[in-house]
């Protein structure tokens, strides 16, 4: 994996937290609040597919949507770093000052069925964004969506079509070229393969791959698939209740994974070969309420390994360097030194 330095990095996240309002009674009080992102730090570098992996309800699409500012973060920074160096706390914009930032952060969700309108053709759903970014001829729009077919293998007189005329791989692959259509810098796709049979999976899998070489393009891949997340990540953050509880390479994070909850997870998954299984640690009951997340730990009332420390002290990410690398883990129980900061 290449190494990254302060000048790749594309969006910089600092202590982002989003707490939903819980409302009840008569008067429709906040009650509560759902802090279904707590105080997230995490950089994104210009080029890497970052993979963002955790059991469901951990945070996963609250963030992505977070960070292309579908919804407002509670709290913390979110700074989009130009090419030319210009960087934009993206919290602190208007709605009409976004305008030229959506146009490079973009997103492709998970389910291709309900993510293009029925009544719409293709050319139909597709020019909208086209139009609203200043395309004003019919005819330009036209081959800009013909061309954009062609680049995720699709026949460009589809555009003609209604969604129901295709299959699901197909409409993600539309799905994909629509996300495109604007020239975006990153992408967040969101469980973007997941509905998809397994051989369909890997076809658009490399479409996405040989789209990202051509195009430059940076993906952030939200999924709760960590079988996916190995062939095609750079790094892989992996959240638990809102928090990053993991960071690192992901040839690291298989290797030699750091976090119970990520050693508990990757055991899961089912390995060809049969040498490096590990034993499955089975994880007992369901994450967390994120209105009244654990003391301490978030993980502790299912870890395995838990001391006293772990239910009183909230563990920090610290960032540990092995074999050369930055490989981060919020845990009290890792017996690692903790990198200085000048370790690079
Ligand atoms: N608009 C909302 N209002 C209140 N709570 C919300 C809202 N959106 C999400 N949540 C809660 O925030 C937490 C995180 O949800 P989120 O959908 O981000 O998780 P996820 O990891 O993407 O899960 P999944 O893979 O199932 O989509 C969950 O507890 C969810 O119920």
């Amino acid at each position: 994996m290449q190494q990254h330095n302060e000048d790749d990095v594309i969006l910089r996240l600092r202590d982002v937290k989003v707490h939903f309002p819980l409302k009840g009674g008569f008067m429709q009080k906040t009650t509560a609040h759902v802090k279904a992102i707590d105080g997230v730090n995490l950089d994104v570098y210009r080029g890497e597919v970052l993979g963002l992996v955790g059991e469901s309800g951990c945070g996963k699409t609250t963030l992505g949507k977070t960070i292309l500012q579908l919804i407002h973060a509670t709290d913390g920074e979110i700074t989009y770093r130009s090419t030319d160096d210009q960087e934009t706390d993206l919290t602190k914009l208007k709605d009409h000052e976004l305008f030229p930032y959506r146009k490079r952060l973009q997103i492709v969700f998970q389910d291709p069925h309900s993510s293009l309108n029925p009544a719409f053709t293709i050319f139909g759903s597709l020019e909208d964004p086209l139009k609203k970014y200043g395309i004003k001829s019919r005819e330009e729009r036209r081959k800009i969506i013909g061309d954009l077919l062609e680049a995720v293998n699709m026949r460009r007189e589809y555009m003609d079509r209604f969604p129901h005329e295709f299959s699901g791989g197909q409409r993600q692959r539309i799905g994909i070229a629509r996300a495109l259509s604007i020239e975006p810098e990153l992408i967040i796709c969101d469980e973007a393969v997941s509905a998809l049979d397994v051989s369909i999976q890997a076809q658009v899998l490399q479409l996405l791959m040989k789209l990202k070489q051509e195009k430059n393009l940076t993906y952030i891949f939200i999924t709760h698939d960590l079988s996916v997340t190995e062939y095609i990540c750079d790094r892989i953050a992996v959240m638990y209740l809102g928090r990053i509880v993991e960071l690192c390479a992901s040839e690291d994070l298989y290797a030699r994974r750091l976090h119970p909850y990520t050693q508990a997870l990757l055991s899961a998954i089912p390995v060809a070969d049969l040498d490096k299984q590990t034993k499955r640690i089975v994880l007992e009951g369901d994450v967390p309420s994120p209105v009244n997340p654990p003391s301490g730990c978030p993980f502790h009332p299912r870890c395995q390994f838990r001391k006293d420390v772990c239910s009183q002290v909230e563990p920090k990410l610290k960032r540990y360097r092995i074999d050369g690398r930055d490989h981060y883990a919020a845990c009290h129980l890792i017996d690692l030194p903790e990198a200085t900061p000048d370790a690079a």
